[in-house]
């Protein structure tokens, strides 16, 4: 095989938790992560030549070697010389469908499809855990986009743990196209101003298990009830991020308003805003009324579903 068609999709934090610090400027978090349909498209393919290329048909995505995608292929070649000599250089297409910048885990996704196209490109066989591993080294998105579904992540986001997977909830995302949100900021101001009020001593087990309210939220899971579990989403990020910016509390307010809307929430550091549905019907209805509602070009709107996957291979060559 030369080539490899990856489907990578995007994810939602159903749940976001800041416990403390961890090390090296990092937060130490209790999560719940989700992938969605909403997903690019990613061709590896090997060339005759010993260069790494990325194409994009995004604009504001960089192709050099401050791409994700690029890097995580770079560090295969650090990692396996023997086989990036033997298999030659690599063509990594990047067809983009996730909103950048937007909180959805873009970058993050298209690493985790080359960490896997390049494995079965080269027939290394690492396990899902060392390709895990691997990504967890280019960010702490990385390991969840690999396996995807549903799942809790601590530590700095990077420690899985599957859950009962969750099929077919629908969703309806909403992002203005220009408005970008810096997860770095969104941290950082987040310990400023909150940092007095989560756990310090980290090593204190008792007083951590008692800090994490997501316990609620992960028996819904278990119980597949989508409407308790819309009930219980939370995200300590929206107490930075809505009242810096207001556009995102406007879209939080919108969903809010709408019949139909089980609940709805502010995924990872922003500026994306989703909403969950019983079915697809309704999820098209509430995207039509915001559309109409708020009629603002700048604003993107996505109808997508919860499913049970990370990187898939579409097809090979
Ligand atoms: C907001 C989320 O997307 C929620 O899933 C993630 O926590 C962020 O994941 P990511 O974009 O893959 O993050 P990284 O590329 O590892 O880190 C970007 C920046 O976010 C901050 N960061 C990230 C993760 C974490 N547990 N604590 C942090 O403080 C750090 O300042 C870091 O420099
Ligand atoms: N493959 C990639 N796809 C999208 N953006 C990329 C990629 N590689 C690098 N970037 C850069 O990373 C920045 C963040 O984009 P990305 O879409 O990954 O954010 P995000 O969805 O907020 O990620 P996360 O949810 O993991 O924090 C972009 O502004 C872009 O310049």
């Amino acid at each position: 095989m030369h080539s490899y068609s990856l489907i990578a999709p995007a994810k939602i934090n159903l749940y976001l938790e800041i416990i403390g610090d961890a090390s090296g400027g990092y937060h130490e978090l209790a999560m719940i992560l989700q992938s969605i349909s909403l997903a690019d498209r990613i061709d590896v393919l090997s060339t005759s030549n010993d260069s790494i290329r990325v194409h994009c048909n995004h604009p504001q995505v960089p192709t050099d070697k401050s791409n994700l995608a690029y890097k995580a292929a770079e560090l295969m070649a650090t990692q396996f010389p023997e086989a990036f000599a033997r298999y030659g250089g690599l063509e990594i297409s990047i067809n983009k469908q996730i909103p950048v910048a937007a909180g959805l885990a873009g970058g993050s996704t298209n690493a985790a499809a080359v960490l896997v196209g390049i494995d079965l490109l080269w027939k290394l066989g690492l396990t899902q855990s060392e390709l895990e591993e691997l990504g967890a080294t280019l960010g702490s998105d990385v390991p969840f986009c690999v396996s995807g579904g549903t799942a809790i992540a601590t530590g700095r986001g990077d420690q899985l743990a599957p859950l009962p997977s969750l099929d077919n909830i629908y969703i309806v995302l909403a992002k203005y196209r220009s408005l970008e949100v810096s997860t770095a900021w969104a941290y950082k101001t987040y310990r400023q101003e909150f940092g007095n009020s989560y756990i310090r001593d980290t090593n204190d087990l008792v007083a951590r298990a008692n800090a994490v309210h997501s316990g609620e939220i992960v028996k819904a899971i278990f119980e597949r009830n989508a409407a308790k579990i819309a009930e219980k989403l939370h995200n300590d990020l929206e107490r930075v991020v809505l009242p810096a910016y207001p556009q995102v509390l406007q879209l939080r307010e919108a969903f809010a308003n709408e019949e139909g809307v089980l609940g709805t929430m502010m995924s990872g550091s922003g500026p994306t805003v989703f909403a969950l549905f019983e079915s697809e019907q309704q999820a098209e209805q509430v995207k039509l009324h915001i559309r109409e509602a708020i009629s603002d070009e700048d604003l993107e709107l996505f109808v997508a579903r919860t499913i049970t996957h990370g990187i898939q291979v579409a097809s090979s060559v």
